[in-house]
């Protein structure tokens, strides 16, 4: 169901009376609602483009169409041809008219068959390849320019994807492409041919009969108003096209990411509501750009009918005067002939435009987004390692340093203060603190998926921002809590980043966890299928393929968020004096809920509300009584009395 303000609602509930305390909740309830809704369609909306289309950005396609030029040459070429065999048609009938009444008339007539039958065939010939090598140039391009726009994407930082929805980043991709290739795949280029043929016919005309010439080109004058006042809601009714694709799809995107959700919670009804609307905002924009359309077409077909119609009469009106006398019937029916062709090309020509606004619609926001570099600029070097102005050189012989860091997501809010953290190679640093305290951000900040307001992050003596993003992330292997894995194989996802995977070094890693039988018994072993997002395989079957990818990877740093969070404590005890093993010599950032994960810490950091309040040794922070003592008392105290006797007793693989 839909309420009057567009904000979609769920089933009626039975009426209540309603006191003026109700009231006043009900409205502050539904301001806050629609407030809501208007940040999230805010959020999927597109933003307001610019007034007028910038042609420009159809310029800015030529890199992408230069290599393929040669196709589009040759179409062109061909096109040229084909619009001028088309113009000779009424010149063959009329003369093939003109001398029926003569003594060799008929022969006259099967020449001009032959002749036309010709010209047909050769256009038709003709077209075959100059279509072909249009699409092929126009699909070549935008293959081209789909793949830079996806490398574009790998470039940037993750806050431009924390406020930019993946359908959105589809429709680009898609949707946007797919638009620009329209003028290649729908002929819009034919437009060249259009105004060719419209300058031949125009010239062929005037030379036929001057006075019926002027007569057609004044109709010219109505279809250029109603071509201007189309032209400007097309362009309106094609940006609002785009936009609401654009939402359909982030919405379908989150949709179907969290049908499980949706399900568990009951939620069909409202989500095919919001559907519903979306769907039906869609509809009404496409609809607005089809009856522009249509209006066009109709308008200049009737134009075209009355020309003709004006055209007859003025023969007919005129047939005795002086200057009409040497008008024969051939010339009259060339003439009607080339009036419906003149209107052809325009009419064309507005299609053609149409598209071409669709494109532009398309190019404006595909340039758009890779226009974005400054403001996401932040992707580090790819090459240079020049260290930025401002970094300091930092001690060398610390795996990893946070000085003085101060970080907000969004501009204000300090997610992170002033936060001070030091870890020598092979040290175990544990980060405890609340839900939100800012542990995670710490780890993203370490791999520079996000840029620091204040102070440094430095690793291994060496400012993040002074290391190329290749090199910066080989020194890191992260274990998520929420792991993500790839389609492929348990192979595959366990080598990800290594085109090549190495199966004895996969064996290994996962004999390291302790974790190889599990796999192996598995049906198809490292070779067992793993569907889209790993779907297929257990939460915890997820984060053991993560820390066998992280041993895979062997780098000296580990970043382990909570790891073993969704492991059965047997798996996870084993696990732990595997790691244990397995990580001797290596630098582990790890934040820490679990007890367990704190004990195998040298060190214990613990987080406030973005600030580092105290930092130690287990015995050390227990002897200040501080918030990790209390912490201890109130969680860990128990969760240790319940672990110790199944852990100690469990034997090491
Ligand atoms: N991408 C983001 N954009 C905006 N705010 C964010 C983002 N990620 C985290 N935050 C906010 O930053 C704060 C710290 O988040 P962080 O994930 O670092 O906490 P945490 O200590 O790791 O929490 P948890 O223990 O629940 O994982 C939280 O208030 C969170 O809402």
């Amino acid at each position: 169901m839909t309420t009057g303000n567009g904000v979609t609602g769920v089933s009626p509930e039975p009426q209540r009376p309603r006191t003026p305390a109700t009231t006043a909740a009900a409205q502050s309830r539904s301001s806050r609602a629609s407030r809501t809704e208007e940040a999230l369609s805010r959020f999927h909306e597109e933003s307001k483009l610019g007034e007028a289309y910038d042609a420009r950005n159809l310029l800015r396609l030529w890199p992408f169409i230069k290599p393929h030029a040669g196709y589009l040459l040759f179409s062109l070429g061909l096109l040229i041809v084909t619009a001028l065999l088309a113009m000779l048609r009424p010149l063959i009938m009329r003369g093939a008219l003109d001398a029926i009444d003569t003594p060799d008339g008929l022969a006259h007539l099967t020449r001009a068959g032959w002749m036309l039958t010709g010209v047909l065939l050769t256009e038709q010939f003709l077209s075959f390849p100059q279509l072909y090598s249009m699409q092929l140039a126009g699909a070549r391009a935008m293959a081209d320019l789909r793949a830079h726009i996806f490398s574009f994407l790998h470039t940037r930082r993750l806050a431009f994807f924390d406020r930019t929805p993946v359908g959105r980043l589809v429709t680009r991709v898609t949707n946007d492409v797919d638009a620009i290739n329209e003028i290649f795949a729908s002929n819009a280029l034919n437009a060249f041919g259009d105004l060719i043929r419209l300058v031949v016919i125009i010239a062929i005309m005037v030379s036929l009969e001057w006075h019926m010439s002027l007569l057609t080109f004044a109709a010219v004058i109505p279809v250029a108003v109603g071509v201007n006042w189309t032209r400007r809601r097309i362009r309106d009714a094609f940006r609002e096209v785009r936009s609401k694709t654009s939402r359909m799809n982030s919405y379908l995107n989150e949709q179907v990411s969290g049908m499980a959700v949706v399900q568990a919670y009951a939620r069909e009804d409202r989500s095919d509501a919001e559907f519903d609307e979306i769907n039906r905002a869609y509809r009404g924009a496409n609809n607005r750009s089809i009856v522009y359309d249509a209006t066009l077409d109709a308008a200049i077909e009737m134009v075209s009918s009355v020309c003709v119609a004006m055209a007859l009469w003025y023969a007919g009106r005129y047939a005795g005067v002086e200057s009409l006398k040497d008008v024969s019937f051939g010339t009259l029916f060339a003439f009607v002939a080339y009036i419906e062709m003149f209107f052809v090309p325009i009419r064309d020509l507005s299609s053609r435009y149409t598209l071409l606004q669709s494109a532009m619609a398309g190019a404006e926001r595909v340039f758009e987004l890779l226009d974005n570099q400054d403001e996401d600029a932040a992707a580090p070097p790819a090459t240079s390692a020049q260290p930025p102005a401002d970094a300091t050189a930092g001690d060398a012989s610390l795996a990893f340093q946070f000085d003085g860091v101060t970080f907000s997501y969004k501009p204000g809010l300090d997610v992170l203060h002033d936060v001070s953290i030091a870890a020598r190679p092979g040290d175990k640093v544990a980060l405890v603190g609340a839900t939100g305290a800012g542990k995670s951000t710490v780890a993203s900040l370490l791999l520079r998926l996000y840029e620091v307001q204040s102070g440094s992050v430095r690793v291994f003596g060496r400012d993040v921002r002074s290391y190329p993003r290749d090199e910066l992330r080989k020194k890191f292997a992260v274990v998520p809590q929420d792991v993500f894995l790839f389609p492929g194989t348990v192979l595959s996802n366990i080598a990800a980043g290594d085109a090549d995977p190495d199966r004895a070094r996969a064996i290994q890693a996962l004999q390291r966890i302790g974790a190889l039988d599990l796999f192996e018994r598995r049906e198809g072993g490292l070779d067992a299928q793993v569907l889209e997002r790993g779907h297929n395989f257990s939460a915890g079957e997820r984060q053991l393929i993560a820390f066998a990818r992280a041993l895979y990877r062997d780098p000296p740093i580990f970043i382990l968020d909570e790891a073993t969070a969704n492991i059965d404590s047997d798996t996870e005890a084993k696990l732990q004096r595997a790691l244990e093993g397995a990580m001797v010599g290596r630098t582990a950032l790890m934040i820490a809920h679990r007890l367990s994960t704190i004990r195998a810490a040298d060190r214990i950091v613990v987080f406030h509300k973005g600030c580092v309040v105290e930092q130690g040794t287990h015995d050390e922070l227990l002897a200040l009584g501080g918030i990790y003592s209390r912490l201890y008392r109130l969680q860990f105290a128990r969760e240790a009395q319940e672990a110790t006797a199944p852990a100690s007793s469990t034997p090491v693989p």
